[in-house]
This record gives structure tokens, C-alpha cells and sequence, in this order.
């Protein structure tokens, strides 16, 4: 029996129990005292949350403290869930600030009734708050007691406990997640060490980038974090590797801030040339909780990565970091410490990576973060703009089709005036000038190939005379000439 079956089968339990004693509302002090393990009966005694339900006049249920599973634990799921079930027709409504200090959290209050339809059953609940004195050592003390009270019909109470309490739970952490302020946090020596708030505005939506590989990344996350069974099923490790590679400025570090905003998985920025060897970037791995990011940008360029034919040959000294570790931190043993982990390179040049790290199976996606298409663009001009359409856009994607220009770039254009028209004018002025530019490295190209062209047959032209003078005994330039200007050169060729 799985965790949560048991705490079910425990909460039934106590529902039968709690059944018989044709408890009230008033009376759950009563059931707590009789019913409940010690240790809850403390908790609850605190006097901090309670919940319980009423199935009907005659029935009270307690929710036992097992394996996670506890009253104060209901009765803050309950909070977080309900939110999300305000209706307009409420009039008792509290307004807070919410952990990330930008947003508002509207939540019910005391006595406002909200109603819930689950599978086609309706559920009632209400908070409830009442001032209760106690007395103490220190004489006596008035504490606040909140609960929340659950009214549905008996017939249901299986369904409630096997599925609608569950349900309740798992939304309510998914609504913490969301609205957790997420993190980065970046290693000294061989510890996460530096944490800072992660304010990067990047999602998917502000992305520019093609729609087609846009949809497929998302898809492919999506599907990661669903699939905890699946990786258990085929025994491999529940993770998944991204490398970013493509020219600066194309929104590779956007990208990692998008798919962390996705997900609301703190980032593990490893700055590898602060840990000296593997068995530290082991450390720090073992140290990163589930539902992470590992990243390392740069890879390229982070550190002297060997490759492993060479490792092989060097006696095996643990005094560095070797790409072997970095190898063993994707898809070894180390890597299967924790759950959910998603784990991105990044680099400029991927032909500079070590082809053991672009092996199938290694990365699972290789993603190419190229320059601005007219998709990109259109992701840009929308958020700098609020525009989906202009007439100068026409000339745009033309130009944008002829052009290497980064989304930095475009970005840097936009953000220049607010004014759309000046905007945009300055945008094609900027492409203008880079296809003036690259016409003109394309000429000199060009241009150096024919001089090569022409060094090369001016070379082979020299290696003539000198076989003819060799041949003919004439050293003289101009006689050399003269015999050349005799024969009829182009017919032996
Ligand atoms: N694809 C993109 N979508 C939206 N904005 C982008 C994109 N690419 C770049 N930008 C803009 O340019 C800035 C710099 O981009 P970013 O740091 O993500 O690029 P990068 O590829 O990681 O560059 P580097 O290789 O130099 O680290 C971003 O803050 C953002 O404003």
C-alpha cells in the first residue's frame, strides 16, 4: 500500500470511529481528545488550525497526522485551494500581498460560504474563527481557533477521502509552486553558496524564437515533469539535459530563465572554475534539491576540458575537474541522487565541444537559439510595442530574411523609442546598414578568392617558364616570352 493509501485507509479509519460518537462541530475538541494519537493531540491542542468536516448533523471526521499527512497540513492546502474558488458574489474578501511582493492574494474570509463542484458533487466549506481562552501558568490567555467546516452529503465520504481530499493537496502545491519566489543560487568552492531572487521577466511567451521549436520545447517539458512513473518504469534516472547552443545574444540565457519560470524550478548556476575537482562537483550535485536546474553556461569555455582519450592516459589524480565528471554529473551514477532534474549547457561553438558530450542519449535536445526571423520578431515587437501588425512590416521580414541580425539586437533597436513609428524606421535602418556590411565582407570575399584565383594561375604560369627554361636553356625573361608568345598554349591545354 502506497503512502497515501494508507493515510486514507487511517483517515477512514477514524471516520467510522468518529462516526459513532455522533459528534457536532462543537464537539471535535471531544473527538480530538478521545481519538487521536498523542502526538496530534498536542498539535491540534495548540489551538493553530484545526479542520475537520461534518458529513451531516451526525458526523465529524478528523484527519490523523501519518506520513505527511496532518490537520494543520489539510488545513493549509484547504486555504491555498479555495482561493482559487472565489466567486464574484462573495463579499467577504481579504486582499494581502503575496511572497513575490508584486502580486495581490485574494483570499475569503470568516463566515463567507464557497462552494465546490468535484466529479458533480458539491461541497460546501466555511471559515470559521472563534476566541477561546486558556488558562496557563502565566495566567490567562485568549488564542484565536480557525477551521474550516465541510459540508457535503454522507454518501460521498469515500469519494471525498480517496479522490477530492487528494485532489486538494496535489492543486494546492502546484498553486504554492507558482506562487513561490524562485531562486538563483551559484557555488563557492564546493557549495551552493549565493542565493538571489529570480526576477527574470523571460517566459515563453516573451520569447523569440521559431513558433514551430518554441512549441516543441514546451511540450517536451511539459511532458517531463509528468512522466515520474515512466522514468521509474524504464529504470532511468528522472532527468533531462538541454544544450543551448547558438551565436550571443540569441536568447540563450533567456531561455534557461523561460523554462525556469515555466516550471518554477530554482536555477543552479555552477560556476565550474570555482571547484578544483570531481568529487566536489559531486558534492555539489548530491546538494541540489528536486525540482532544480542545474546550469552551466559557456561550457566551451568554462574550464579545459580534455578530452577523455586524454584523461584516460593521465594516471587518475583527483585534482581537477574532468569532462569524464561533468559526463558522470548528466547521465552517471551521481546524476540519479535527486528527481526532477533538468539540467542545460550552453555554448557559442558546439563544434568546439568534445563529441563525447554530444553523443545521442547525452543531451536529449540539442536546441540552435539562432538569429531573429520574422517569427522573433513579431515576439519582439509585441513586447516592446504591443503591436501584431505595421505596414513597415513587410519590409522587415524581408530584410530579415537577407540579414544576420541577433534578438539582442532587434531588442536594443526597439527599446530606443517609445514611438513605434521611430522604432521600427530605426530597425530598418540597422538592417539596411548590416546588408550594406555583409554585401561588402561578400565582395572582399569574393574579391580574395579571385586574387587567390589569379595567384594561382600567375604560380603556375611561373612554374611554366621555369620547366620551358629548364627545357630550353633560355634564362632570359623576355626570350621566355618571346617562346611562350610562339607556341599555342591553350590548345596543349
Ligand atoms: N530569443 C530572444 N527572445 C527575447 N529576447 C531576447 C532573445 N535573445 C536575446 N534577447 C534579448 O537580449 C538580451 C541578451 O540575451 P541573452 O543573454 O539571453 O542571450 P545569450 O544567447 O544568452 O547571450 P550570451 O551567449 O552572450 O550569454 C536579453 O536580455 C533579451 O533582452
Amino acid at each position: 500500500m502506497d503512502s497515501r493509501s494508507k493515510v486514507m485507509e487511517t483517515a477512514k479509519n477514524y471516520l467510522t470511529t468518529a462516526a459513532s460518537v455522533a459528534a457536532s462541530a462543537m464537539l471535535a475538541r471531544t473527538v480530538i481528545n478521545e481519538f487521536l494519537p498523542s502526538d496530534l493531540r498536542s498539535l491540534a491542542s495548540t489551538g493553530i488550525h484545526k479542520l475537520f468536516g461534518r458529513f451531516s448533523a451526525e458526523h465529524t471526521i478528523i484527519i490523523p497526522q501519518t506520513e505527511g499527512l496532518n490537520p494543520n497540513e489539510l488545513y493549509d492546502a484547504a486555504s491555498i485551494y479555495l482561493r482559487t474558488k472565489i466567486s464574484p458574489t462573495m463579499k467577504r474578501l481579504r486582499a494581502s500581498k503575496s511572497e513575490d511582493k508584486n502580486k495581490v492574494v485574494i483570499t475569503f474570509d470568516v463566515g463567507e460560504e464557497i462552494i465546490d463542484i468535484f466529479h458533480g458533487t458539491e461541497y460546501k466549506w466555511m471559515l470559521i474563527s472563534q476566541e477561546e481562552t486558556s488558562n496557563s501558568r502565566n495566567g490567562e490567555k485568549s488564542i484565536q481557533i480557525r477551521w474550516f467546516e465541510l459540508k457535503f452529503h454522507s454518501k460521498y465520504k469515500d469519494v471525498m477521502l480517496d479522490n477530492y481530499f487528494p485532489h486538494i493537496l496535489e492543486r494546492s502545491k502546484e498553486i504554492k509552486a507558482a506562487d513561490r519566489l524562485l531562486k538563483i543560487i551559484t557555488n563557492k568552492y564546493d557549495e551552493w553558496h549565493y542565493s538571489i531572487e529570480l526576477n527574470h521577466p523571460a517566459t515563453f511567451k516573451t520569447l523569440a524564437m521559431d513558433a514551430e521549436l518554441k512549441r516543441m520545447i514546451m511540450e517536451d517539458l511539459a511532458r517531463f515533469v509528468k512522466r515520474k512513473e515512466y522514468y521509474k518504469r524504464i529504470g532511468k534516472a528522472w532527468k533531462r539535459g538541454y544544450l543551448l547552443f547558438g551565436p550571443p545574444g540569441t536568447g540563450k540565457s533567456s531561455l534557461i530563465a523561460a523554462i525556469a519560470n515555466y516550471l518554477r524550478f530554482d536555477i543552479y548556476d555552477l560556476d565550474l572554475k570555482e571547484i578544483c575537482s570531481n568529487s566536489e562537483l559531486k558534492t555539489l550535485l548530491v546538494g541540489m534539491p528536486n525540482k532544480s536546474m542545474l546550469v552551466i553556461e559557456d561550457i566551451d569555455c568554462s574550464i579545459d576540458l580534455r578530452n577523455r582519450d586524454e584523461e584516460k592516459e593521465k594516471k587518475s589524480k583527483d585534482d581537477e575537474v574532468t569532462l569524464s565528471g561533468i559526463l558522470n554529473c548528466v547521465d552517471g551514477l551521481w546524476s540519479t541522487s535527486g528527481e526532477e532534474r533538468i539540467i542545460v549547457f550552453t555554448t557559442n561553438y558546439k563544434d568546439r565541444l568534445d563529441p563525447a558530450l554530444l553523443r545521442p542519449g547525452r543531451m536529449d535536445m540539442h536546441i540552435h537559439m539562432g538569429h531573429c526571423g520574422p517569427d522573433g520578431f513579431r515576439v519582439l515587437a509585441s513586447n516592446y510595442h504591443c503591436i501584431h501588425d505595421h505596414p513597415i512590416f513587410e519590409e522587415i521580414d524581408e530584410l530579415l530574411k537577407e540579414v544576420e541580425v541577433t534578438p539582442a539586437e532587434v531588442s536594443e533597436e526597439l527599446l530606443r523609442s517609445d514611438d513605434v513609428d521611430i522604432a521600427l524606421r530605426g530597425l530598418v535602418k540597422l538592417l539596411h546598414k548590416k546588408r550594406k556590411e555583409s554585401q561588402e565582407e561578400k565582395h572582399k570575399a569574393e574579391d580574395s578568392q579571385d586574387n587567390q584565383q589569379r595567384d594561382g594561375e600567375s604560380k603556375q604560369i611561373d612554374q611554366e617558364k621555369q620547366h620551358l627554361e629548364s627545357e630550353t636553356g633560355v634564362s632570359n625573361y623576355e626570350s621566355i616570352e618571346e617562346i611562350i608568345g610562339d607556341q599555342d598554349w591553350s590548345q596543349d591545354a
